[in-house]
C-alpha cells in the first residue's frame, strides 16, 4: 500500500513524545527471543533524528548493543552514562487487559500498557525526549553524555553490560558516573538505589537408596533432599523474620526462595507412585545483600545446605561480581565523599521533586558490572505515585509520569554534565 502525502503529514503530526514511546514499547523484545535488530533500528533513527553520534557494538552474535553519544565541550571530563536495557520478561497475553505489545493507552487516565513500560524501555526514550528537549533549548554539556542500549539484563547481562564494561570501547569512554534503572515509587517521593543484591542460582541434589513405595528406610534421595530443603528453609525463615519484625526491608537481608523441584521416576502415564527414586533435585533463586559475606554462604551451603555425608552434591552459578576491583562492597556511596550524588539530589529538587530514603534495589540490574569497574551508579526510575508493575502481569505508566519523568531527566543530564571536575573521584 503506498501512503499519501495527506497520510504522511497525519503520521508526522501525530509523532509526539507518547507516540515515539508507544512505538518502542511496540517492538517485542520479551525473551526467549528479544527482537533486538528491530530495537536498535528504532532507537536509531531517534538518535539520527538527535544528531547524536551512534555505534552498534557486537560483543555476542545477534545482541546488538548500542552507543550513542552526544558529544560534550570538554573531552578531558569523566563522562556521564544514561544505561538502559533493550530485552523484556515474558509475559502471558491471556492474563492482560490489554495485549503486551501493544502500548495500548487507556483514555481515561492515559495509562500505557506494555512490556516494557516501566521495566525499562521508559527511561530509554526518556533520555532520548530529554536531550531532544536540551538540544532544542540550545543547551552544550561540558562532559560527553552516552546512552548504553544493552542486550540481555534479563537473564543476567554476561553477554550484555558484563562484556561491555571490559570492552575497550567503555575504556575510552571514561565514564565517571553512571545512572540505571531503579523502581516505581507508589508514594510522591522517587526511589533511588545505591546498591543491588547479588543473584546465585543454587542446584542441589541428592542421590539415595532407591526402594519399594511402601518400605520405610532411611538415606532415601528424597529424605535427603528434603532434609536439606528443611535447613534451608530454616535459613530463610531467619531472615524473613528479620523483614517480619520490621527490622530491614526485604532487600537488606538474604533471600533464599525454591525455585523447582525435581524428582521421581516417570512413565507415559506419569508418575511412578510406587518406586522411591535414587535422585532428587531442588533449585533455590539465592539474593546476597552488599556486605553478605560470600565465603561463608559458600561453606554453609557446602556444609550444612548440600552435604556430602547425606548424599548431596550443588552447582552454585555465581552471576556477576559481588565485589569491585579492589574488593569491596558494590556499594555506591551516597554521602559527600561521592559528589555526583550531592549534584543528583540537588538536580531532583530542582525538577521539583522529592527522593526517600536511597536503598539498595531486591533484585539486580547491570548497574553491578559498573560499580564493579569503580564507577558510581545510582539506580534511578522516575516514577512516582505508580503502582510496582515491573515482571507483572498489565504492567502500564500514565503518560504524565512518563511526561514528569522526561523533565526530571532534562534536571539530571543538565546538571551531572555541566557540573565542575569533582576533586575527588
Ligand atoms: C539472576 S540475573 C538476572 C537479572 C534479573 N534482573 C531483573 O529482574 C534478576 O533476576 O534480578
Ligand atoms: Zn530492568
Ligand atoms: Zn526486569
Amino acid at each position: 500500500t503506498t501512503i499519501t502525502q495527506e497520510q504522511e503529514e497525519k503520521q508526522d503530526e501525530a509523532d509526539t513524545s507518547i507516540t515515539r514511546f508507544q512505538r518502542y514499547l511496540r517492538i517485542n523484545t520479551a525473551h526467549p527471543n528479544p527482537a533486538y535488530s528491530s530495537a536498535v533500528s528504532y532507537l536509531i533513527s531517534q538518535a539520527e533524528s538527535l544528531a547524536l553520534r551512534y555505534q552498534t557494538l557486537y560483543f555476542s552474535p545477534n545482541k546488538p548493543l548500542l552507543l550513542l553519544t552526544w558529544q560534550g565541550t570538554d573531552p578531558s571530563l569523566p563522562s556521564i552514562l544514561l544505561n538502559s536495557h533493550l530485552d523484556s520478561v515474558p509475559a502471558e497475553p491471556s492474563k492482560w487487559q490489554h495485549p503486551p505489545f501493544s502500548a495500548f493507552r487507556r483514555s481515561h487516565d492515559g495509562a500505557i500498557f506494555a512490556r516494557g513500560a516501566q521495566d525499562d524501555k521508559c527511561i530509554a526514550m526518556q533520555y532520548l525526549e530529554a536531550i531532544r528537549n536540551l538540544k532544542a533549548r540550545g543547551f552544550t554539556p561540558s562532559r560527553s553524555v552516552h546512552v548504553s542500549l544493552v542486550p540481555d539484563e534479563e537473564i543476567g547481562g554476561a553477554d550484555g553490560a558484563a562484556k561491555f564494561v571490559e570492552s575497550k570501547e567503555f575504556a575510552e569512554l571514561k565514564v565517571g558516573f553512571a545512572l540505571d534503572e531503579g523502581q516505581a515509587s507508589p508514594g510522591d517521593e522517587y526511589r533511588v538505589f545505591y546498591a543491588d543484591r547479588s543473584p546465585w542460582g543454587l542446584k542441589i541434589k541428592a542421590r539415595g537408596q532407591p526402594g519399594h513405595g511402601a518400605w520405610m528406610y532411611d538415606g532415601s534421595a528424597m529424605e535427603n533432599l528434603m532434609k536439606s530443603v528443611e535447613v534451608i528453609n530454616r535459613f530463610r525463615e531467619s531472615q524473613f523474620d528479620v523483614v517480619k519484625t520490621g527490622k530491614a526491608l526485604n532487600s537488606e537481608v538474604v533471600s533464599v526462595n525454591p525455585v523447582y523441584l525435581k524428582a521421581g521416576l516417570q512413565s507415559e502415564s506419569g508418575f511412578v507412585m510406587n518406586v522411591q527414586p535414587s535422585e532428587a533435585e531442588a533449585g533455590f533463586d539465592l539474593r546476597l545483600t552488599p556486605t553478605t559475606d560470600p565465603d561463608e554462604m559458600r561453606r554453609r551451603i557446602a556444609s550444612e545446605w548440600a552435604p556430602v555425608i547425606r548424599n548431596m552434591s550443588y552447582e552454585l552459578i555465581e552471576k556477576g561480581p559481588i565485589r569491585d576491583y579492589l574488593g569491596r562492597p558494590l556499594m555506591t556511596a551516597i554521602n559527600d565523599s561521592n559528589p555526583w550524588w550531592s549534584v543528583f539530589k540537588q538536580a531532583i529538587t530542582s525538577a521539583g521533586g522529592k527522593l526517600s530514603k536511597p536503598e539498595i534495589l531486591a533484585s539486580t540490574t547491570d548497574a553491578r558490572f559498573l560499580r564493579q569497574k569503580g564507577i558510581p551508579v545510582l539506580g534511578f526510575s522516575p516514577m512516582r505515585n505508580t503502582p510496582i508493575l515491573l515482571h507483572d502481569h498489565n504492567e502500564h505508566l500514565r503518560e504524565t509520569v512518563y511526561l514528569n519523568g522526561i523533565e526530571v531527566y532534562e534536571s539530571l543530564i543538565s546538571s551531572l554534565s555541566l557540573f565542575p571536575e569533582p576533586s575527588q573521584p
